[in-house]
């Protein structure tokens, strides 16, 4: 049995970023990593990078096999700097093997000829992440045009026609992809609109436009089944019995954290009921060597929020704690459809139903001079402010550039900077962040 400092079980954002640290500290360190194609995690090989690659691409116009292969090109590179970025480390080891706990500290791994070997450490930081969750439905599943987000964007060849179900994150960004690299597009949604947790006329905007662009929306049904029907036609039953049928089907029904067969019953570590490690403030589990970070411990999945669980990880085992999960404010995101959409903070709704004396302004985006340069007068931009105190309580940017506007507003609101501040500040010119001189004009 070989002991080590500590063992990371999963190569995600926080897990590499604590072992290399863990590394300059001399820790002797092993990461554990079931799969080579994932070197460097979700992120790099199946979802933001690629992604956002893809779609970049299909917006500048690129035939859709053509930026296929770039974006193999570009994750192919990343992967193979990110696995040097741990296995060149001093202390560190990377094992190619599928991690299981056999108790709280030791792992046993599974090596590709099928050995097996113990591992034992002091500490153990379990980032295995989340995976696709295909809801239960009848008929042929397993069809070979029935697709994840993980296996649409190998597919070299373009959908002519393609059902999206789901229409969160996953399937508004496929949907916007898919339709810009030219195939016809359909996005099945349970409920009445897209979006139901974000402002009611951001979303509107935002449908309105998907549809302009030639999405077809099916809204309040769901699918309930699918039947290959043989050569290149998939067709999707839905719970008001209409069908759709098409070449492809993406399941964009949502993600479930990593936990199966990684032996967590053997540890004093407990799943919460939905299947995420429990942890406390610290990321600690309930056995006080373990941690868990990113996707696994349930909470919003980003990359970014997985970045920060290892400064949470790192302050706790350096710094006495001193930043923990409730230190983290105002968590930001955006949705990468095109226009972006991105949001820090409450809608006005919520924060009057919290109290607060809000006050909102919108701005449309086609009054703005830069709107005219870019030729996107598409967008909506909405400000959520405390008429008392001058905080800012909330961001709704749809619009070009609001992947990069949000982290002013955030950085704003996390340092209580009022949005006088915003509103009476000098910007450059002709720019989109210059907007804020008037949407903070409340
Ligand atoms: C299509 C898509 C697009 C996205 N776009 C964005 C975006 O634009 N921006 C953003 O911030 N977030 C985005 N996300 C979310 C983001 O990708 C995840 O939140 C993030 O990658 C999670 O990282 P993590 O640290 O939890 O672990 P991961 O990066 O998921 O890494 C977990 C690793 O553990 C390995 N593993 C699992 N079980 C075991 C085991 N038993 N033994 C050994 N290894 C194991 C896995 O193979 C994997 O490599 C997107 C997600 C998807 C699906
Ligand atoms: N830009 C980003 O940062 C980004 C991009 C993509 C994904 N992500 C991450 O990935 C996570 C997962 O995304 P997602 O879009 O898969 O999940 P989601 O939970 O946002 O959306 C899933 C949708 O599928 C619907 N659904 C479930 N069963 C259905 C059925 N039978 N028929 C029709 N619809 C059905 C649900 O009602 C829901 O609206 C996100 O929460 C996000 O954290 C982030």
């Amino acid at each position: 049995m070989t002991h080590f400092d500590a063992i990371i079980i999963g190569f995600g954002k926080a897990g590499k970023t604590l072992a290399g640290d863990l590394d300059s500290r001399g820790w002797k360190t092993a990461l554990i990593e079931k799969d080579k194609t994932m070197y460097g995690g979700t992120c790099i090989n199946i979802a933001c990078i690629p992604t956002k690659l893809l779609m970049h691409d299909a917006l500048n116009g690129r035939e859709y096999r053509a930026a296929v292969e770039r974006k193999n090109g570009v994750i192919g590179r990343l992967r193979d700097k990110n696995y040097h970025s741990v296995a060149d480390l001093k202390h560190a080891t990377v094992y190619d093997a599928k991690a299981e706990f056999i108790n709280d500290k030791e792992i046993e791994i599974e090596l590709a000829d099928g050995s097996k070997e113990v591992l034992s450490a002091d500490k153990i930081f379990v980032n295995t992440g989340a995976e696709s969750i295909i809801p239960p439905i009848d008929g042929d599943i397993n069809s070979d045009k029935v697709y994840t987000s993980t296996t649409l964007i190998d597919e070299e060849i373009l959908p002519e026609r393609l059902t999206i179900v789901g229409g969160g994150y996953i399937g508004l960004e496929f949907a916007t992809m898919y339709n810009a690299f030219g195939s016809e597009v359909s996005v099945i949604v349970p409920d009445e609109e897209i979006l139901q947790s974000e402002d009611s006329n951001i979303r509107a905007e935002i449908t309105k436009d998907m549809k302009e662009s030639g999405i077809n929306f099916i809204f309040g049904e769901r699918a309930e089944k699918v039947t290959d029907e043989g050569g290149s036609k998939i067709t999707v039953t839905l719970s008001g019995e209409r069908e759709v049928t098409s070449n492809a089907v993406l399941f964009a029904t949502g993600r479930k954290a990593n936990t199966e067969g990684l032996g967590i019953e053997t540890t004093t570590a407990v799943l919460t009921n939905k299947g995420e490690i429990k942890v406390n403030n610290h990321l600690q589990t309930d056995a006080e060597n373990i941690y868990a970070m990113g996707d696994v411990k349930g909470g919003m999945q980003f990359t970014y929020t997985s970045l920060d669980d290892y400064r949470i990880v790192k302050s706790h085992l350096f710094d006495h704690g001193s930043y923990a999960y409730n230190s983290r404010t105002n968590v930001h995101y955006t949705m990468f459809t095109d226009p972006p959409y991105s949001r820090a903070g409450l809608t006005s709704e919520e924060a009057k139903e919290q109290g607060y004396k809000a006050a909102e302004n919108s701005m449309p985006m086609s009054g703005h001079p830069r709107s005219h340069i870019n030729n996107e007068l598409r967008g909506l931009f909405k400000a959520v402010v405390d008429t008392e105190t001058k905080a800012i309580l909330g961001v709704h940017l749809y619009g070009v550039n609001s992947e990069e506007l949000i982290n002013t507003v955030k950085l704003a609101m996390d340092n209580d900077i009022p949005y006088t501040v915003l509103r009476d500040q000098m910007y450059n010119h002709p720019v989109m962040s210059e907007a804020f001189n008037n949407l903070f004009d409340i």
